[in-house]
């Protein structure tokens, strides 16, 4: 009677002696090394050794290997990786030699979830059609006015409403959260034309963020393992692999909704003679002249997905290490109060600023430039040559090499930041003049360099700049002590706790 549970028991120890003698091992063999390959299984074990601080292990190797290594391919990982954070080898790949590096079908695959025919996941003539489309919706006179209109909406009735709620009870609440809800508002406004209203007290749970969220922690996974691991995760149905196919079906869902919904909308106001709201969508539907003629409905939902997520997860991570990174340099706060008293006016409840003073604000630009720089929220490029090629660094790569980049070690690179690199130093960005330092996208990169730039940064700087703005000038934000701050492993450098914060309207402090 008593043998089975033994058995069971010495079974059980047997295991964790054999775990722990193999993380032993590990833990001598990877001790003074940079990197480490195993045999069949390549990095993978140092990678898993340090996965709780994997940006900081990939900053320290490529301090120690002057900026660019390679990992050459093992059994389980068939292809070789080079990794780099040199601006030279950017330089030459991002921008001189565009045309000979893709994102390729691997980076497709790995997307998958957010579709097949955007901008962000296609190459050569495609994205050409896609970029050339968007760029003609985001230059277009009514976008600027719509964003004019949404952006104080959006503040004013979801942002402050949270806050005075939080501010009144003295409770606390998530930052990062409130800044996800107010891009995922506004770039919903941008897309479809509608206004989900996630911004209410109480944080209402939304389905598609949710789905969004666990898609980039999967996607991550994604770029680390050869795709036979992660496809047989997905098989398993293990992790976040688990949650992609019922994610895809949220996405999906909601896109084939407001497709419908808003060419309800479309016909009525043709109908009716009055023009439909200006969105990418309609845009589509009703707008050729500045998309061109519809798409496919799969191409519009792709296109829906794409700009939620070029919106809502760039800037609600930037805007979430601009207030942790505050809390940290409270002279940088006293600073940005200072320059916003030269551009607000005050009513009786609040103190405003006016979207064309934005421009004014150089100090508040370069503490967001600063932010971007030590915590860019897209921190790894990845792209793979067509041809064989050889990088400025003298590595060569060919197509059976991933290049990944990673901008969160360039900011960590004396060589290329200086000695107080790692220093959260708004002054460096601002010119004898006072106007903006010039950095070239290669070295400042979080929005990407060369033809495929980031088209949405002038309206990033601006939906970040209004809301930093409102909250530093009329709220006190202290960021509640010994919160843990870390960031998700995910492709978006999202906290992984969020940002616990209280609130107090100056009005009471
Ligand atoms: C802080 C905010 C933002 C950051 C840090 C950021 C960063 C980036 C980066 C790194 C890329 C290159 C992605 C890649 O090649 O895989 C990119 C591309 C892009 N971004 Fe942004 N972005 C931001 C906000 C926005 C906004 C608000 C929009 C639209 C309104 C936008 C639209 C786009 C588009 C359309 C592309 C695709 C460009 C192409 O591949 O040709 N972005 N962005």
């Amino acid at each position: 009677m008593q043998l089975l549970p033994y058995s069971i028991s010495l079974q059980y120890y047997c295991i964790i002696l054999a775990i722990t003698f193999l993380v032993f091992l590990i833990y001598v063999y990877t001790k003074n090394k940079v990197i480490c390959t195993f045999p069949l299984v390549g990095i993978l074990p140092q990678i898993l050794v340090n996965i709780h601080r994997f940006h900081d292990m990939l900053t320290e190797i490529l301090h120690e290997t002057k900026g660019t290594f390679v990992v050459k391919g093992a059994w389980f990982v068939p292809i070789d990786m080079l990794v780099t954070c040199d601006p030279a080898n950017i330089h030459s790949m991002m921008a001189a030699n565009f045309s000979k590096y893709v994102k390729g079908p691997e980076w497709r695959k790995r997307l998958a979830i957010f579709g097949q025919h955007n901008v962000i996941n296609t190459d050569f003539d495609e994205w050409k059609l896609h970029r050339n489309t968007y760029r003609a919706f985001l230059t277009h006179h009514k976008f600027q006015e719509l964003i004019a209109n949404i952006i104080p909406d959006i503040i004013d009735k979801g942002v402050i409403p949270v806050l005075e709620h939080v501010s009144e009870r003295g409770l606390m609440v998530d930052l990062q959260e409130l800044f996800s809800r107010y891009t995922f508002d506004f770039a919903n406004m941008i897309a479809i034309g509608s206004n989900p209203n996630s911004l209410q007290i109480g944080f209402p749970e939304s389905p598609f963020a949710k789905a969004l969220d666990d898609a980039w922690e999967a996607i991550f996974v994604r770029h680390l393992v050869p795709e036979s691991f992660w496809k047989l995760l997905r098989w398993l149905r293990i992790g976040k692999e688990s949650k992609l196919s019922s994610g895809r079906k949220v996405i999906d869902k909601f896109c084939e909704e407001h497709i419908s919904t808003t060419k309800k909308e479309a016909m009525a106001a043709a109908r009716e003679d009055h023009g439909a709201s200006f969105s990418l969508l309609n845009c589509y539907l009703t707008g050729q002249a500045v998309t061109g003629p519809a798409p496919a409905e799969k191409v519009m939902r792709d296109m829906i997905t794409n700009t939620i997520l070029a919106t809502r997860d760039t800037c609600s991570t930037a805007l979430s290490w601009f207030f942790w990174l505050l809390s940290k340099n409270p002279s940088v706060e006293i600073k940005i109060r200072e320059e916003l008293l030269t551009t607000t006016t005050t009513t009786d409840q609040m103190v405003m600023i006016n979207l064309v003073d934005l421009s004014k604000l150089v100090y508040l630009h370069a503490a967001i430039c600063e932010t971007m720089r030590l915590f860019p929220p897209a921190p790894y490029q990845s792209r793979t040559p067509i041809e064989p090629q050889t990088l400025p660094s003298g590595h060569n790569v060919n197509p059976n090499t991933n290049v990944l980049i990673s901008a969160y070690a360039m900011a960590r690179m004396a060589s290329v930041w200086g000695d107080d690199c790692r220093e959260f130093k708004p002054e460096r960005w601002i010119t004898e003049n006072g106007k903006i330092k010039y950095e070239p996208p290669h070295k400042f990169f979080a929005f990407n360099t060369g033809p495929r730039i980031c088209l949405g940064k002038d309206v990033a700087f601006m939906v970040m700049k209004a809301i930093t703005a409102t909250i530093i000038n009329n709220y006190d934000v202290q960021v509640v002590e010994n919160h843990p701050v870390s960031p998700k492993l995910s492709i978006m450098f999202r906290m992984k706790h969020g940002l616990l914060a209280r609130v107090k309207n100056r009005k009471f402090v």
